[in-house]
């Protein structure tokens, strides 16, 4: 018996433990599977940008998904220390969090937010690996899986590479079933090297997929209207929507707000750099582009697109700065009086296309600070369909009114429908019309020259661009974001510009009624103009610098070589007409011109005069280009030197496939593999092709530590007597193992030499090899440059040359 009941009990034991085994196994593990958690973490959260809008959108977006199967587990992190950062943290979330649009009461959603949100220090790596290690021990101990990880770096830029590098290597989430994002602020580089530089450095550490870098335009309501409206008036637009019918295009950011008070971020940048290349860039590419059938190729359009156009040059720009500037500036940037800041807070640049759609029509790209109006928009505006002589009134003729189609991006308050379409158009497909001004009773008013009742209208919808771009990048919607290679062609776009502008004279503008319309332009061809005249102390300035030389064109000698000096423009111009004469010559001569281009940023001012001013008349078909260097990347590479030859020059001109010579730098072993013998291979392909084995011309450039093509200070390349192409490694670093490039024997026996150099960044170098006779060509490799029976010249301008 008492057996019998201790078996009883030893059973019921058994039988308890099982059932609690199979409950806890069955619902409570089970239960925890079912549970998943995004964690996103804000670098940066009590900065000024997560207190206006960052905290907002990710409570609109824990809204949308908090659920009791779904956490959103949010961490604000910043360099300070835990008990200053997490009351700061907590004093934005009480002030800058408020109920979503449309959600009247939402008190316990923002309870169980702030009890979502932690603080954490990240300051070292340790910080980071411990609050990922954290991270991973929650997800398992509760029993969930991760679904996501999206860091968001509210930092400035120079802080990027340490922090992705950290992210990389100690925070990836545990498995690849989970993925990362990381959304990264503008300014994403101050011109095309520096953002191909910070582009390599990020690229080592994140893969594109998980690289977000937002246009905070591209989230605002006005501009997601485009695409849409395109794609459901196809139809209608498709036959209008080119050259034949449109004018020109206006795509304009104007401000009213001034820069007081971040003038040492803005003088560093000016208007181009940081509206005119990113966010009117973007517009044009959504109003330009071709739009796919397959919706997901979007971002390939756009980034076609973006290739297509050409790049601005000065003579299509003009620029301008508020008179208060020059005050503010010489305050917060402790000035001496006699200085003055070159920094433009107005532009506009006419942009042409190169592709069959657009051919030759402007698009204008203007913005403005301290203007009169806040408003941005872009203005498609089409060519008369008829003339009509026998109207008695031809406003009463529809086909003899103006059209145009208007899109609001960005107001204040709700000024304007968001839409709005000439009525002489056929009725487009627009959302059902809520504009509440219409319906006021005797509001009257117009836009753009017409009754508001004149247009078609969609009125749009209220929403914040951070709080829809959070949204797009937790549910990976890319195309609404800049990638690498998109980012790379725009500032392809703009870089010869701001070369060329450089200490250029802004127009002073105030914003007052006595001045209107001094800031008026015109488009003449594919230049852009003031159409007001300069006052007689801005004339008096222009002759100053032009009697200073720094407009014309001097020339001189330079280490007893000629040289060529002038602004940046000048000698880019003058370089241009040497090689096309050199052409014609070597044509006549010969029948065919050999030119081999340097890589690096410098030629793609040349590039963009070529392809502007001599696009009829150079004998593109009797061309042959090679290359004087190449970096050991896949040609797809931004740091490839034919990636931004392509870019820049070959896709724009009709020179036959066969005539261009790439480095052989992929072959069957692949990059620059020593088996290949790549350089035998280009020395054989010179050889075969080259008249007397000579190039016509060979253009090149000097590094700020006097490197020319990729012979650099000390390496053996310098002293490479024999080949005439070699491998070599790489100088800077710019994260490539291995160059190819040509070598003296090469270089010295071509027929001609240009050597260009431009911006201030080569003063240092410029100054050294001028002031210096006995300097070692191994220490300076540009002056082992010493055509063997040809001429070289010097292409300088007056940024390089002044003191
Ligand atoms: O990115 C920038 O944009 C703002 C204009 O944006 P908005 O949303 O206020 O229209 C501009 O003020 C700022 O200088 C620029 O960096």
């Amino acid at each position: 018996m008492h057996f019998r009941a201790r078996k009883k009990r030893v059973f019921s034991l058994c039988l308890g433990v099982v059932v609690v085994l199979f409950w806890f196994t069955t619902y409570a593990l089970d239960d925890g599977k079912d549970i998943s958690v995004s964690n996103v973490i804000i670098i940066g959260a009590t900065g000024d940008l997560a207190k206006k809008y960052l905290w907002q959108g990710f409570f609109n977006l824990f809204v949308d998904l908090h659920t009791s199967s779904h956490h959103v587990n949010l961490i604000g992190a910043s360099r300070v220390e835990y008990s200053e950062g997490s009351r700061q943290l907590t004093g934005i979330l009480q002030d800058h969090v408020h109920c979503p649009d449309g959600l009247s009461d939402c008190s316990q959603l923002r309870k169980e937010f702030k009890q979502q949100v932690s603080y954490a220090q990240l300051k070292t790596q340790e910080d980071y690996a411990e609050l990922c290690r954290k991270l991973n021990e929650q997800t398992t101990a509760k029993g969930m899986i991760e679904k996501g990880r999206l860091i968001y770096l509210s930092v400035p830029p120079f802080a990027y590479a340490e922090i992705v590098a950290n992210i990389n290597s100690v925070c990836r989430p545990p498995t690849s079933a989970t993925w990362l994002k990381v959304v990264l602020e503008k300014p994403f580089g101050s011109d095309l090297r520096s953002a191909q530089t910070l582009a390599a450095e990020i690229s080592k550490h994140l893969k594109e997929e998980e690289i977000y870098r937002i246009d905070h335009y591209l989230g605002k309501p006005g501009v997601r209207n485009i695409l849409p409206f395109r794609i459901s008036n196809r139809d209608i637009l498709e036959p209008v929507w080119n050259h034949k019918h449109i004018e020109y295009v206006e795509i304009a950011l104007k401000e009213t707000l001034d820069v007081k008070g971040r003038i040492s971020f803005y003088d560093k940048y000016g208007v181009i750099r940081d509206v005119m290349q990113n966010h009117l860039t973007e517009i044009m590419s959504l109003v330009a582009m071709e739009i796919p059938k397959d919706l997901n190729a979007v971002a390939d359009r756009k980034l076609q697109l973006l290739r297509d156009v050409l790049p601005v040059r000065a003579s299509q720009t003009v620029i301008g700065q508020y008179d208060d500037y020059h005050k503010d500036w010489m305050t917060e940037l402790s000035q001496n009086p006699g200085n003055k800041s070159y920094t433009p807070t107005f532009g506009a640049s006419a942009l042409f296309i190169n592709n069959h759609r657009w051919k030759g029509v402007p698009f204008v790209l203007m913005s403005g600070k301290k203007l009169q109006e806040k408003l941005s928009y872009v203005k498609i505006v089409f060519r008369n369909v008829a003339i009509c002589p026998t109207s008695v009134s031809w406003l009463e003729d529809k086909l003899c009114e103006p059209r145009q189609i208007i899109f609001i991006l960005s107001q204040s308050g709700f000024q304007f429908p968001e839409i709005l379409v000439s009525e002489n158009f056929p009725r487009p497909n627009l959302p059902e019309n809520t504009f509440e001004a219409e319906a006021e009773e005797g509001k009257e008013f117009s836009v753009f020259g017409k009754h508001v009742s004149k247009y078609f209208i969609y009125s749009g919808m209220p929403g914040d661009a951070y709080t829809t771009l959070i949204r797009d990048c937790y549910h990976g919607n890319k195309a609404n974001f800049v990638s690498t290679d998109s980012l790379i062609a725009s500032w392809k776009i703009w870089d010869s510009v701001l070369q060329e502008l450089h200490r250029t004279e802004p127009r002073i503008y105030r914003t007052d009624q006595s001045q209107s319309g001094w800031l008026n332009f015109q488009v003449i061809g594919h230049q852009l103009q003031f159409t007001v005249q300069k006052t007689e102390e801005e004339d008096a300035f222009m002759e100053s610098s032009l009697t200073s030389s720094y407009f014309m064109l001097d020339v001189g000698s330079f280490r007893k070589q000629p040289l060529f000096r002038g602004s940046s423009e000048t000698v880019v111009e003058e370089l241009a007409k040497a090689i096309y004469s050199i052409a014609l010559e070597a044509v006549k001569e010969r029948g065919s011109f050999h030119i081999a281009f340097s890589g690096g940023t410098t030629p793609s001012a040349l590039f963009s005069v070529l392809v502007q001013d001599y696009q009829e008349d150079f004998p593109w078909q009797k061309m042959h280009i090679w290359m004087v260097d190449e970096r050991c990347v896949p040609r797809s590479d931004v740091r490839s030197n034919f990636n931004s030859l392509h870019n820049s020059l070959l896709k724009h001109i009709a020179i036959p496939h066969f005539n261009v010579h790439p480095m052989p730098t992929e072959l069957i072993n692949g990059l620059c593999s020593f088996d290949d013998k790549g350089p035998q291979v280009y020395a054989a392909e010179m050889n075969r092709l080259l008249p007397e084995d000579r190039l016509d011309f060979v253009l090149l450039g000097v590094g700020s530590d006097g490197h020319t093509a990729s012979l650099f200070p000390d390496s053996a390349g310098v002293n490479e007597t024999y080949h005439r192409v070699i491998i070599t490694p790489d100088g800077p670093a710019d994260g490539v193992r291995y160059r190819m490039s040509m070598t003296y024997y090469t270089i010295n026996n071509a027929r001609n030499i240009g050597i260009l150099v431009l911006g201030s960044d080569k003063r240092e170098i410029i100054k050294v090899l001028d002031n210096e006779n006995e300097l070692s060509y191994t220490k300076y490799p540009i002056l082992g440059v010493i055509p063997v029976n040809g001429s070289l010249q010097w292409y300088i301008d007056e940024l390089a040359l002044s003191d």
